[in-house]
């Protein structure tokens, strides 16, 4: 997809799914979460990806390895793009993953989605993560010793914060995948967000998928907001 901008579709009913894709009269990259998909099943994924739309299911996986494994093989049969779970889950999870993947698309058509790991949630701050997950050092660290892991475990990518984008190419290469939500237009209430930054500068650090959600869903016209947005990643 050549679509740098995926949107969360957080809404809480069908009918507003439905509202906010019509607007668009091309496929986009969306995301689904936890909030469709605890209210609609897989039955929304199902729908949306029939309308033409690319799906990144966001899940986030975290279970023991055998769980996961055998989660993600049925994950697999949606045909969706990407799937995630949380790197910390650790090592032996996020193989577990990956290889749950390959049987089910095996199973499927061949083609496994990407599956990619958070690090830190980009609503955690340094104090959070410090004083109440107990983990301590900078989030920046933090957050490249995870993608190190996530890569050497093999998976394609990472959901980060944008400020730790660079630095986590640099570390793992221009092919890992950064996926950054928290995103914020200059105007913005950041909401429940932390490590926020806005379309310009992920841009800037070379983001490879900003994702979006209620900057452009709460948007008085979210249409030309989304094209706005997606005109700055592709540097129009
Ligand atoms: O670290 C993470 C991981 C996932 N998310 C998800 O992205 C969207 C962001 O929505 P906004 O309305 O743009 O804040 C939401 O669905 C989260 O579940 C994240 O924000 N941070």
């Amino acid at each position: 997809m050549d679509k740098k901008t995926i949107v969360a579709l957080d809404f809480s009913t069908r009918k507003e799914v439905y509202e906010f894709l019509l607007k668009f009269h091309e496929p986009i990259y969306c995301k689904i979460g936890m909030e469709l998909t605890y209210s609609f099943g897989f039955e929304i994924v199902r729908e949306v990806k029939a309308m033409g739309h690319h799906i990144f299911l966001d899940l986030k996986l975290h279970d023991i390895p055998n769980t996961v494994k055998q989660a993600m093989k049925n994950l697999a049969k949606l045909d969706v793009d990407i799937v995630n779970v949380h790197a910390a889950g650790g090592s032996a999870m996020m193989k577990a993953a990956v290889e749950g993947l390959n049987e089910g698309a095996k199973e499927n058509n061949g083609k496994r989605p990407l599956c990619i790991a958070v690090t830190q949630l980009t609503s955690t701050s340094k104090e959070a993560m410090n004083n109440e997950l107990k983990i301590p050092g900078e989030v920046q660290d933090v957050v490249i010793d995870y993608a190190k892991l996530v890569k050497e475990s093999g998976l394609d990518g990472v959901v980060c914060s944008v400020h730790e984008a660079k630095a986590i190419h640099e570390a793992c290469g221009s092919d890992f995948l950064t996926v950054t939500p928290g995103i914020r237009m200059a105007s913005d209430s950041v909401d429940d967000q932390k490590r926020v930054a806005t379309p310009a500068y992920a841009k800037e650090q070379g983001c490879d998928y900003i994702v979006v959600g209620r900057s452009i869903t709460k948007s008085s016209d979210p249409l030309a907001t989304y094209h706005e947005i997606e005109n700055t990643m592709e540097g129009k």
